[in-house]
């Protein structure tokens, strides 16, 4: 249970504010996230590491000398946006160049990707390694598929030193991507988190039982067992692991490993201590040498309980990456020599963008209120169904769907308005609002809907009258464009299975010859048809894959908002006509 929070929305920004204010020492807040508070010396690549809140100390408390350069921080479970990572990215930036670096989730993958071209497109050359510890979350035939979770420490770590050692920036990637091939994770639960602001934890095991196969987002888990004891517990463990070696370690005797068993926020350092001493004798045994083991939090969920053990197969290289000495506010080793003189940033972060109004047609400003009031419209839709998104989105996902839209709906408004007040038309009302929800909402469907309302207003224009064609464009555009982003289709069980109908229905009718607003209504019945059907599909992306089975009936949240979405701008259009 998550009891001392003001704001549940705000809960995420004011943690970030209070570990800055207590941790001086080692950072400096920027917009976004964090950076060391010592800089980023000159000419050497910097390591940006970020992802959601709710998992401290990933990610702010792993900035300091020996770990990241910086971290960029999203909200509780949801990744933080592109604009976040591109701030934060800057501000680390010591010249040579910037490696983001994040577990594997599709909203990082998204917002990171993005970054990154961006920041390369401005002249900061940027990559991207996403970590894939976790073996419950996908089969060694699709190991590109599993996400990330305690293993990010490591892989995190031996890129950050070798980055401080001079390596160039690609070299700096292969490293990362060689210690990401050799860390493996699994992990048991015995309940899920109480998000701040909920009154049930995200799951629960009946109290004889775990669940098998961890997630930190309060995934239950791949499958059910009985309650272990702490000796049964490591066996499970270690057993798992050592039947998961990487391609190029033939067996387990001789090998030497970094060792972390990572509480996932109620498990007690007492408990984990109990269970390491079983790990220790079993790896042992296995002729595994364990090398600087760390046991304790170093991935959380909330109050999860839980425990993952990760293994890093070491060779010399890694070895002596895992053993070097580091300095953050969460994780501390060795001694480190005197810090070297940082350099002036070497990109200043900007805190805005230009935020210069482009020149509209009177009939676009026209068109640019009816854009307003249906982006009003699809806020209140959003904040009248909060909770029922959420629900839908914990059976198989992470529960934050709700939060996430409305976070991103309401900040396309303000920002739709504001843009509105200063002139724009259609297109750039349409824009800002898209950069407005990617950018407060962060997550997969931050990213998305960022996409939906740019490609909308795209094909809208600042100088013509919007004509029904050009919406139906608009949309077909927003459809294409999702699915070019996201690489999911039709079958998926995402807002693809809605938005491609919708999109159809629209064209056809149009073409057909009905109005907009007719053309619409036609276009929102087959989006909430297409919702509801969802209930019958097995999702193939995002969170709720490894969870498939238990979606069955329940349909997906992404699609329904969406369906909800078209409903409500039906009612602006017709008060508009
Ligand atoms: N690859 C994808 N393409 C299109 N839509 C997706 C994809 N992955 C997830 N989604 C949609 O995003 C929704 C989840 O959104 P949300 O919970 O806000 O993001 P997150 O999963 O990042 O927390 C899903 O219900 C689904 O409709
Ligand atoms: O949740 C996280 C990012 O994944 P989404 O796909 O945006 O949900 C984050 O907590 C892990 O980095």
């Amino acid at each position: 249970m998550t009891r001392l929070f003001n704001d549940p929305a705000a809960f995420a920004d004011e943690a970030l504010e209070g570990f800055a204010a207590a941790h001086r020492r080692w950072v400096r807040p920027v917009t976004g996230g964090v950076v060391r508070a010592g800089g980023t010396p000159g000419g050497q690549v910097s390591v940006v590491v970020g992802g959601g809140s709710g998992h401290y100390p990933a990610f702010s408390g792993l900035v300091g000398r020996g770990l990241a350069h910086g971290a960029a921080v999203g909200n509780v479970f949801a990744s933080p946006s592109a604009a976040q990572i591109r701030s934060v990215a800057r501000a680390a930036h010591g010249g040579a160049g910037v490696l983001l670096m994040y577990g594997n989730y599709a909203g990082d993958v998204l917002h990171f990707g993005q970054a990154a071209e961006r920041l390369t497109a401005d002249g900061v050359p940027a990559l991207t390694y996403a970590v894939t510890d976790d073996v419950a979350s996908a089969g060694p035939g699709e190991a590109g598929k599993r996400r990330g979770i305690a293993g990010d420490l490591p892989v995190f770590k031996a890129a950050a030193v070798a980055a401080e050692r001079g390596l160039p920036l690609r070299e700096v990637r292969d490293v990362a991507a060689h210690a990401g091939a050799r860390t493996r994770s699994f992990g048991i639960a015995f309940s899920g988190c109480t998000l701040p602001g909920a009154d049930h934890p995200l799951f629960t095991v009946p109290a004889s039982r775990m669940a098998v196969g961890l997630g930190i987002h309060g995934e239950p888990g791949i499958g059910e067992a009985e309650l272990p004891t702490a000796d049964e517990a490591a066996e499970l463990l270690v057993a798992t692991l050592l039947k998961e070696l990487p391609e190029d370690v033939a067996a387990p005797a001789g090998q030497r490993a970094a060792v972390i068993l990572n509480g996932l926020g109620s498990v007690k350092y007492e408990e984990l201590f109990v269970v390491y001493r079983k790990v220790a004798a079993l790896l042992a045994e296995a002729g595994v040498e364990t090398v600087d083991p760390e046991v304790g939090e170093l991935v959380t969920s909330f109050d999860m309980a839980g425990v993952s053990l990760t293994l890093t197969w070491l060779d010399d290289l890694l070895e002596d990456l895992w053993r070097a000495p580091a300095d953050t506010p969460a994780y501390r080793k060795g001694v480190l020599g005197e810090p070297e003189a940082s350099a002036a940033p070497a990109t200043p972060a900007p805190d805005t963008e230009d935020e210069a109004i482009p020149a509209a047609s009177d009939a676009s400003r026209r068109a640019a209120g009816t854009v307003l009031a249906a982006l009003e419209a699809l806020a209140a839709t959003v904040d009248t169904h909060v909770d029922e998104l959420g629900r839908i989105d914990a059976v198989a996902g992470d529960g934050d769907h709700g939060i996430g839209m409305q976070r991103g709906s309401t900040a396309a408004r303000e920002a739709a308005r504001a843009a509105r007040d200063l002139g724009a038309g259609a297109a750039t009302v349409l824009a800002h609002a898209g950069d407005a929800w990617a950018d407060k909402a962060g997550g997969t469907s931050g990213a998305l809907w960022g996409t939906i309302l740019r490609s909308v207003g795209t094909a809208l224009g600042d100088q013509e009258a919007p004509t029904a064609a050009r919406v139906a464009e608009g949309v077909a555009g927003a459809s294409a464009a999702v699915q070019r982003l996201g690489g999911a289709e039709v079958g998926d069980k995402t807002m693809v299975d809605v938005l491609v109908p919708f999109a159809a229905a629209l064209t056809g009718a149009v073409a057909a010859g009905d109005g907009l607003t007719a053309a619409w209504d036609r276009a929102a019945t087959a989006a909430a048809g297409a919702a509801a059907a969802t209930a019958d599909l097995l999702p193939r992306k995002g969170r709720a894959r490894p969870h498939a089975e238990r979606s069955l009936g329940t349909p997906d949240a992404g699609a329904h908002s969406l369906a909800l979405i078209t409903r409500a701008v039906h009612g602006v259009l017709l008060d508009h006509q």
